[in-house]
């Protein structure tokens, strides 16, 4: 598709309009600090003590990170829950026993139980049969509308599978998860040939779009869609296997499970609701913190002379939270959360098979760097605020270096976090469609504009 270009005149034309318009809007749109003072609004549905709003309730997943004793919350070290099995005894039983474990914490989190050995591999089978692209799917949006943002590309085309499906308007429960099982099957497809596209179109790179393979895991088919000579190890089908377990499920309240559930529960088809969710993970203080890391850590590098100088590393994060560096957004990315206070169990798990990655690609410098900012950002960040914060570091900030270490090219380190994620958004999509008792979510404003008249046309100043 071609926009129309506009002609110079027409152009400078446009952006004068727009530039006088922006102070128009600035003058009508600015909210003043003070009114949150006298009006009791919850600021990002957080409660005035931090704690997240209670907005529903949920059987999928349980994210821990403090507690609340005598009316004070209490920092604690944090715990994530999927379906009432803790993400370490989830990974250390199928870790043990040898297993891919994507698979079975797809159906544990979407049917509520651990799969027998039989109902695995018939989920295996129909996640294989689903898993292929609709016909002329590829040629059609993914090939001719390339575009150099996989998230981008993704959030359409899961829109786009509305019109590939025969039936996209049944809520019945059985048509719910067949349009929720395909879509976990087929993302992987969706980015993989994204990438490829966006490879060609845009990188100049021969075009190469491999098919899924029968009898490979979900990670496994990944790597092979994703690499031209579709070549991968063992090690690193389940090193990414298990990242997409950690990054699988994050309860109802985290951004982009919400935004599916605020869609969801307007009524609108699961594309709609899950489409939300893939813009909701692209942004940087969210999901898109995984590629921002590792752009961050472009800037420490090149503006700190000896990473192993706890001061100059210091002086740097100083910098970035004072705007003065990097992207100037102030955010040290792969820092802080709102629910966990004293450490992310996801970035407990990554860190440790980071290190050992790192030892045997001979990267452990850039490892003890990742550990320096992990170290030092909490004091930078609290700055003289009275009472720290306890502030630990997220999944973000290890899975970039892990993905790095996985030859995973960057632009698809967002993309994987969603190809994972899927699960848990159509874990929360169902639910919230399925029970009858829900709501729309629909929370409220308070208008703070002053009443004015209507003024004719030719009455205007
Ligand atoms: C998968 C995920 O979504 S994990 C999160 C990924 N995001 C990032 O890594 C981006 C960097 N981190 C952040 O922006 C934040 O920590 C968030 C968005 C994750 C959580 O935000 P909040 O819940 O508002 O954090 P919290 O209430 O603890 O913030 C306390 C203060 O510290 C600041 N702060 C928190 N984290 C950071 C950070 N990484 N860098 C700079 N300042 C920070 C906040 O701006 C806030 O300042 P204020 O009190 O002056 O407004
Ligand atoms: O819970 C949150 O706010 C963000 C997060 O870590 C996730 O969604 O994985």
């Amino acid at each position: 598709m071609q926009t129309v270009p506009m002609r110079g005149d027409e152009a400078a034309q446009t952006r004068d309009f727009i530039q006088s318009l922006c102070g128009e809007f600035q003058k009508h749109n600015y909210i003043d600090p003070s009114h949150y003072e006298h009006i009791d609004v919850k600021r990002g549905l957080r409660n005035a003590d931090g704690t997240g709003v209670m907005a529903g309730i949920t059987q999928i997943g349980n994210v821990q990170g403090y507690y609340i004793q005598d009316g004070e919350r209490v920092p604690m070290e944090g715990r994530l829950i999927y379906r009432g099995i803790s993400i370490e005894d989830l990974i250390h039983g199928f870790m043990s026993e040898g297993r891919f474990g994507f698979e079975e914490t797809a159906y544990l989190l979407l049917f509520g139980a651990l799969p027998t050995r039989k109902e695995l591999a018939d989920f295996n089978h129909v996640l294989s049969e689903l898993r292929p692209l609709p016909p002329n799917f590829t040629e059609d949006m993914i090939l001719r509308a390339p575009g150099r943002d996989i998230m981008n590309r993704l959030g359409r085309c899961i829109l786009a599978l509305y019109c590939y499906d025969e039936d996209p308007e049944s809520r019945s429960l059985e048509n719910e998860l067949r349009q929720a099982l395909q879509l976990v099957a087929r993302c992987p497809m969706i980015i993989a040939h994204s990438y490829a596209a966006k490879r060609h179109y845009f990188d100049n790179d021969s075009l190469y779009l491999h098919r899924p393979q029968e009898g490979l895991s979900f990670a496994e088919n990944f790597l092979y869609a994703m690499r031209h000579d579709n070549r991968f190890t063992e090690r690193e089908a389940k090193l990414l296997d298990l990242c997409m377990v950690v990054h699988a499920e994050h309860g109802g309240g985290n951004n982009s499970a919400f935004a599916c559930r605020v869609l969801s529960s307007s009524g609108t088809d699961i594309y709609a609701a899950v489409s939300a969710a893939v813009g909701s993970l692209k942004g940087p203080r969210h999901g898109g913190a995984n590629k921002k890391v590792m752009e961050m850590f472009r800037y420490i590098q090149e503006g700190v002379r000896d990473w192993k100088d706890d001061g100059q590393v210091r002086d740097f994060l100083l910098k970035l939270q004072r705007k003065e560096a990097g992207d100037r957004s102030g955010l040290i990315y792969g820092m802080g959360h709102a629910i966990y206070t004293l450490s992310d169990p996801r970035a407990k798990l990554l860190k440790q098979f980071a290190k050992t990655l790192a030892d045997e690609k001979g990267m452990l410098e850039e490892f003890e760097l990742v550990e320096a900012v992990e170290r030092l950002a909490p004091e930078v960040i609290n700055g003289s605020r009275g009472v720290p914060k306890p502030l630990c570091a997220n999944l973000d900030l290890y899975s970039g270096l892990v993905y790095r270490m996985l030859d995973i090219p960057e632009e698809l380190y967002t993309p994987l976090f969603a190809m994972a994620r899927m699960v848990g958004w159509c874990a929360h999509r169902v639910e919230e469609v399925y029970n009858p008792g829900n709501k729309i979510i629909r929370p409220a404003y308070k208008a703070v504009a002053p009443l004015q008249k209507f003024i004719p046309l030719d009455e205007r100043g």
